[in-house]
């Protein structure tokens, strides 16, 4: 009878969060429906500024939720400034959400479309002592979204994917270092900005959204390579890590603006 943590079974998923983490019903809730037809043109938006030092980033781990990606934060070696946010944001991790098939996993939508992954890049304010105090403010984080697509096999993805044969199971982590995020990103830096929360426990309402609106490219077999992976810890009934995305909440009068016209 050992208590169960949140996840993405339909015992402990998205649909039974509130109970624990009554935020889930909230005013900023995310991810949400883009609706690109309804995302308000700023030409106050800045461009974001992407500086990442690849020498920052430490290790890979199967945290049981996501593969994630963890930078040391104890600088300000890899940042975002500019953008919808003031001061300077850094960089804490980044990992990915995904499908047990190519039609769904992102948990940004866009005019309803699902993606078959998606990409988060965390970071927080430094204007707060560290990442756990900011996770408890408003403007406390700042999470970069980007789509996976099925298209060419994308090569710099290839160096994350060929790490999980040695983190298959939960709480495995192994060091990662010498990669630069920023070969992650798309050409465009484009994007859709709003006020949300983080997507799953503790669901707190302090993240500055800044998805972008030009997918990366993943092909369906690098797809396959995160569904290798398992919930579950060595040992125990294997369960794959699949479908690991919250779906769309409610907008709630929330505006969407776009850096793009
Ligand atoms: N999917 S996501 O980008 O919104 C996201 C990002 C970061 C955490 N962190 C969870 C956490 C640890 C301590 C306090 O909070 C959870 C979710
Ligand atoms: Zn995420």
């Amino acid at each position: 009878i050992m208590s169960h943590g949140w996840g993405y079974d339909p015992e402990n998923g998205p649909d039974t969060w509130s109970a624990q983490f009554p935020v889930a019903d909230g005013p900023r809730q995310s991810p949400i429906d883009i609706v690109t037809a309804d995302a308000h043109y700023d030409e106050n938006l800045q461009p974001l500024e992407v500086k990442y030092d690849p020498g920052s980033s430490s290790g890979i781990v199967n945290n049981g939720h996501s593969v994630q990606v963890d930078f040391a934060d104890d600088t300000d070696s890899s940042t975002l400034t500019g953008g919808p946010i003031s001061g300077t944001y850094r960089l804490r991790q980044f990992h990915f959400h995904w499908g047990a098939s190519d039609d769904r996993g992102s948990e940004h939508t866009v005019d309803g479309a699902k993606f078959p992954a998606e990409l988060h890049l965390v970071h927080w304010n430094t204007k707060y002592p560290n990442f756990a105090q900011s996770t408890t403010q408003p403007d406390g984080l700042a999470v970069i979204g980007v789509f996976l697509q099925i298209g060419d096999a994308n090569p710099q993805l290839q160096k994350v994917l060929d790490a999980l044969e040695a983190i298959k199971t939960k709480d495995k982590q192994i060091a990662f270092l010498d990669f630069d995020p920023s070969v992650l990103l798309p050409s465009s830096l484009d994007y859709w900005t709003y006020d949300g929360s983080l997507t799953t426990p503790p669901l707190l309402e302090s993240v500055t959204w800044i998805v972008l609106k030009e997918p990366i490219n993943v092909s369906s077999d690098q797809m396959a390579m995160f569904r290798s992976l398992l919930f579950t810890q060595e040992g125990d009934e294997p369960s794959n890590m699949v479908d690991n995305y919250r779906p769309p909440q409610a907008l709630k009068g929330r505006s969407v603006r776009a850096s793009f016209k």
